[in-house]
């Protein structure tokens, strides 16, 4: 690897350090939570009010890296993490505890009762990682479940939130009734995310992005060539093609798994993840995480995967976009060896460059991963339900 790229977080992430240090010293927080800025002030305002229960030892740990979410998760003893309980999800972990998907996703232990809510109690995927760094990708052409098409349709409900939240990224996007309305259905909304992203063109989009443990960061909602992507795979892995390469096997063990599951073949997985995580020390791991929209399809129905969703087909075309993700990766690693070469050669220098930027633009926030000729600029054709499936 590089040594300069690879050799440690940006100055950004030292300012973040350096006032979490004087805190810690104060005992206001823990190294742990000094590794997040977001972990770091959450962190305090909690414990200053938090009381603590018996399976509070690991405290803050996880719970600081959950890319998104609501309030959804709380922590739990070492080793676990407490997420609110949805019964679609938590039957769907259930199931999958008896199906050859097991080893991809969290492991399942019941549930638990927390200040009159019941959690989910789930294997922390995070454990043993030392300040990890998370991708959390949304995988499918299809965001949203047949039903929630079926059930705007009969009364279409539009939502001033989804509105406003439209127009921020692109002032344009209502058509003259929503601006006047000045709110928008989830379907619409649904499928015009699906556009503005990667998730139309390539059946997965990013979603969120920590690196080692630093701020999250979720501005990736118009990322949408394969490009962009790859590079933001090489800014969240530093350059590292044993992880590169690691991310691949798993997804491929993954893919192979998926083809043979009686789980997937029943199930509609919609706004499910994969979770990439891994470390500085070079562990590893791609994980299947978010089944809240995942939902048994009618007995006669058995789901291929891998074509074109139709009205009533169920189908969320997750093998598609799984393909696209591992050819990705591949490119990614084809350009991460290319640009060691160049290195070597001494003529990377400007390549260099480019991806120091990127890497402090998006500690800062600032991602919009330039590509170099146009916004769909897809080094190979992705695989789209119409023009292959596996
Ligand atoms: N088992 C786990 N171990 C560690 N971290 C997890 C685990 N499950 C989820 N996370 C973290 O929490 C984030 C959100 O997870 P998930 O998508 O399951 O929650 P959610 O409440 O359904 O979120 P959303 O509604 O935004 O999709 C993930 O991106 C990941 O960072
Ligand atoms: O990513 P964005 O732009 O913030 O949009 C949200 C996102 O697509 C979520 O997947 C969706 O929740 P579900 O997957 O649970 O439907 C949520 O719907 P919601 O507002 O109804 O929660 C959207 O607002």
């Amino acid at each position: 690897m590089n040594g300069r790229r690879g050799s440690g977080p940006s100055p950004i992430f030292f300012v973040y350090r350096r006032k979490c240090w004087t805190q810690e010293r104060a005992r206001k927080v823990t190294p742990q939570e000094c590794a997040s800025p977001r972990g770091f002030t959450d962190a305090r305002r909690s414990r200053e009010s938090h009381r603590g229960t018996p399976e509070d030892d690991d405290w803050g740990h996880t719970v600081q890296n959950v890319l998104h979410s609501g309030g959804n998760f709380k922590a739990s003893e070492r080793g676990h993490i407490l997420k609110k309980f949805s019964p679609i999800e938590n039957a769907c972990l259930e199931a999958l505890m008896e199906d050859i998907l097991r080893p991809y996703v969290p492991s399942y232990h019941g549930l638990v009762e927390r200040e009159g809510q019941t959690y989910i109690k789930m294997e922390d995927l995070l454990m043993g990682l030392e300040a990890p760094s998370i991708m959390d990708c949304k995988m499918g052409f299809r965001t949203y479940l047949e039903d929630e098409l079926a059930k705007a349709l009969l009364k279409p409900t539009p939502r001033k939130d989804l509105y406003n939240k439209m127009v921020a990224l692109d002032s344009q996007a209502p058509t003259l009734e929503e601006h006047l309305q000045k709110a928008v259905t989830k379907p619409r909304y649904m499928q015009w995310r699906e556009s503005v992203s990667s998730t139309a063109m390539l059946g997965f989009r990013i979603e969120g992005v920590t690196i080692e443990a630093g701020s999250v960061k979720k501005n990736f909602k118009k990322m949408k060539s394969r490009e962009q992507i790859m590079e933001t795979f090489v800014i969240f892995t530093k350059s590292r093609q044993d992880i590169l390469v690691a991310y691949v096997k798993r997804l491929e063990s993954m893919q192979a798994a998926l083809k043979e599951s009686e789980f997937f073949r029943t199930h509609e997985v919609i706004g499910s993840s994969l979770l990439f995580v891994h470390d500085r020390r070079g562990t590893a791991n791609v994980w299947m995480i978010d089944f809240g929209k995942t939902t048994v399809t009618p007995a006669h129905i058995s789901l291929r995967h891998d074509v074109a969703w139709e009205p009533g087909t169920h189908e969320d075309g997750y093998l598609l976009g799984l393909q696209n993700l591992i050819d990705t990766l591949q490119d990614t690693i084809q350009m991460v060896k290319e640009n060691r070469e160049e290195a070597v050669d001494g003529s990377a220098q400007e390549g260099e460059q480019t991806i120091g930027e990127n890497e402090k633009m998006l500690l800062k926030g600032e991602v919009e991963v330039k590509t170099t000729n146009g916004e769909n600029n897809a080094l190979m054709t992705p695989i789209q339900p119409g023009n292959r499936t596996l």
